[in-house]
């Protein structure tokens, strides 16, 4: 079951110089991810190595990437360099450092723009201090906000507790590359400057810090045995939330079960615990908890991994005392997974792919306490890794904040088709668009109240979808916060829904998309 490939300078020097063509011809995506295709494969400490760091360093001098150009020469310089192979890389440094100087470009950094609009909760520091947590019968647990919101309103802000880069060889929506542009720890892509796993094939890390944490957590469990894990299927990220788990029980799986009872009996949610010190092990251990404890109502059989838990080196002796625990274990990640996980979507770097790429799926203790709604009045968008969550309609005192779960919402599909997708989780939609049948907007029943409004709206709208329209994040933010304004203002619930307020929500997401982005592109 563990996998036999082993490292091969051979293999890697065949990718070196496929990805040595590419950026000979100027397909910068393609050389990078050839290079880190090679460097997996590469020996440890060998010259190839050098040879790989040295031309992906030559490729972020040519896109002026004076920063990664720098590390990269720094990463080849550590692999045993031969002294008559420093000349040409105290060249490169020597020209890059003299262009870094003279460089006036900045790079914007997302989080001077997305900001929590208000004080943050004292023990959740990632949340907005107005939300809270209430429980009823109809909606189970839920969250409400005790002041008024307004549209733009950034609410809460949240890194996965649970994560996993996906490439998968039967769902075209996760590419096979994924792992070679994603950090298989943090999700970041780093600009593709990733190293290798000193063991694996198929593992990179944006740093020596992610490497060392994600050994901690999940790669020690997962190394040797990537060919299988990655053929699991949707078992993957389960079984992933059942190895990070018991790194944080300290790999004990008596202490794992004792937090799952633990969870079982008080139903906590982060609302439960102070989660201010992320670096403290009672508070990661409490984080588990929750996510533990998150809803679960759905059917689920475990598939047999007897003969992975039996042969595994560091499992086998959990598997014999701990077997039923275990199964129990996975059915429940694969139970909150699917009622509650999230896909994470990031920027793509491939020029062939216009639109932000799926990267893997996350796992979040606050955002999962969202209920649905088909005319939410929040969205969810991923920066880097983390979701944001942002007001997309005026919000009441003690209102409830909705999310869609099923993207587009009652803009583009219909009421059936919605509650096909929303049969998972188990419950019947009767927000206002199902009770109300809201009209599509692509019907044209959907009407419009104001006429000079709607002509900016479609006027937006359609710029906005021309794909040759680029905005520099500069620019979408502005545009996020003046649509976000004009929605608030003319915002009436009477109206709603009204043809120029929907076509403006969609500038809105769209524009809050873009200022997310990097204002570095690959050719
Ligand atoms: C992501 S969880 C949301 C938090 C959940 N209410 C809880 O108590 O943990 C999804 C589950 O919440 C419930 N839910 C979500 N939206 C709902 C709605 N509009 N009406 C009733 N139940 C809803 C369903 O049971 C669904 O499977």
């Amino acid at each position: 079951m563990s996998s036999e490939i082993v490292k091969s300078n051979k293999i890697a020097e065949k990718l070196r110089k496929q990805g040595f063509d590419s950026m000979q011809n100027g397909e910068i995506y393609e050389a990078i991810l050839k290079f880190n295709e090679s460097l997996c494969n590469a020996e440890s400490d060998t010259k190839i190595m050098r040879t790989i760091y040295a031309n992906r360093a030559e490729t972020y001098f040519k896109l002026k990437i004076y920063d990664k150009c720098l590390n990269n020469i720094q990463l080849a310089r550590d692999q045993n360099c031969l002294p008559d192979k420093m000349k040409s890389l105290d060249d490169l440094q020597e020209k890059c450092l003299e262009e870094f100087n003279e460089d006036q470009t900045t790079n914007e950094n997302p989080w001077d723009f997305f900001k929590l609009s208000y004080p943050a909760n004292k023990r959740l520091p990632f949340v907005a201090d107005c939300l809270e947590v209430k429980c009823d019968n109809k909606y189970g647990r839920h969250v409400i906000t005790n002041k008024p919101l307004k549209v733009g309103d950034i609410l809460a802000i949240e890194e996965p507790f649970f994560k996993i880069v996906k490439s998968d060889p039967e769902d075209n929506e996760y590419p096979m590359a994924n792992i070679y542009v994603y950090c298989a720890y943090c999700l970041n892509d780093n600009l593709m400057d990733l190293i290798p796993c000193t063991e694996c094939l198929t593992t990179m890390f944006c740093s020596t810090r992610c490497q060392q944490e994600a050994n901690k957590s999940f790669h020690k469990y997962e190394c040797n045995y990537l060919e299988f894990l990655n053929n699991t299927g949707n078992w993957r990220m389960p079984l992933r939330n059942f190895f990070h788990s018991l790194s944080i029980c300290d790999d004990s799986i008596e202490e794992l079960e004792k937090l799952m009872i633990e969870s079982d009996s008080e139903s906590p949610t982060v609302y439960n615990y102070a989660m201010d010190d992320q670096r403290d092990p009672d508070t990661v251990k409490n984080h588990l908890k929750c996510m533990i404890g998150l809803a679960r109502r759905v059917v689920v059989t475990v598939r047999n991994f007897s003969e992975f838990f039996t042969h595994h080196p560091l499992l086998s002796s959990a598997w014999c005392t701990h077997q039923e625990f275990i199964k129990k274990f996975l059915k429940r990640m694969m139970q909150i997974e699917i009622l509650n996980f999230h896909g994470i979507k990031g920027r793509s770097l491939d020029r062939n792919n216009p639109y932000r790429s799926s990267v893997g799926d996350g796992g979040y203790a606050f955002c999962s306490l969202l209920n649905h709604s088909c005319c939410s009045n929040v969205m969810r968008i991923v920066v880097e890794n983390r979701m944001v969550v942002i007001v997309e309609r005026p919000i009441k005192k003690g209102e409830q904040i909705f999310d869609c779960y099923i993207g587009d919402s009652f803009y583009f599909k219909t009421k059936n088709s919605r509650h096909m997708e929303l049969m998972d989780y188990q419950f019947i939609c009767d927000c206002e668009a199902c009770t109300y049948d809201f009209p599509e907007l692509l019907t044209g029943a959907l009407q419009a109240c104001d006429k000079t409004l709607l002509h900016y709206a479609q006027q937006a709208y359609n710029e906005l979808r021309n794909p040759k329209k680029k905005l520099t994040p500069m620019e979408a933010r502005e545009l996020a916060l003046k649509y976000s304004k004009i929605m608030q203002r003319c915002y009436r619930e009477n109206n709603y829904p009204c043809r120029e307020i929907v076509l403006l929500e969609l500038c809105t997401v769209k524009c809050f998309l873009m200022a997310s982005k990097s204002n570095i592109s690959f050719p």
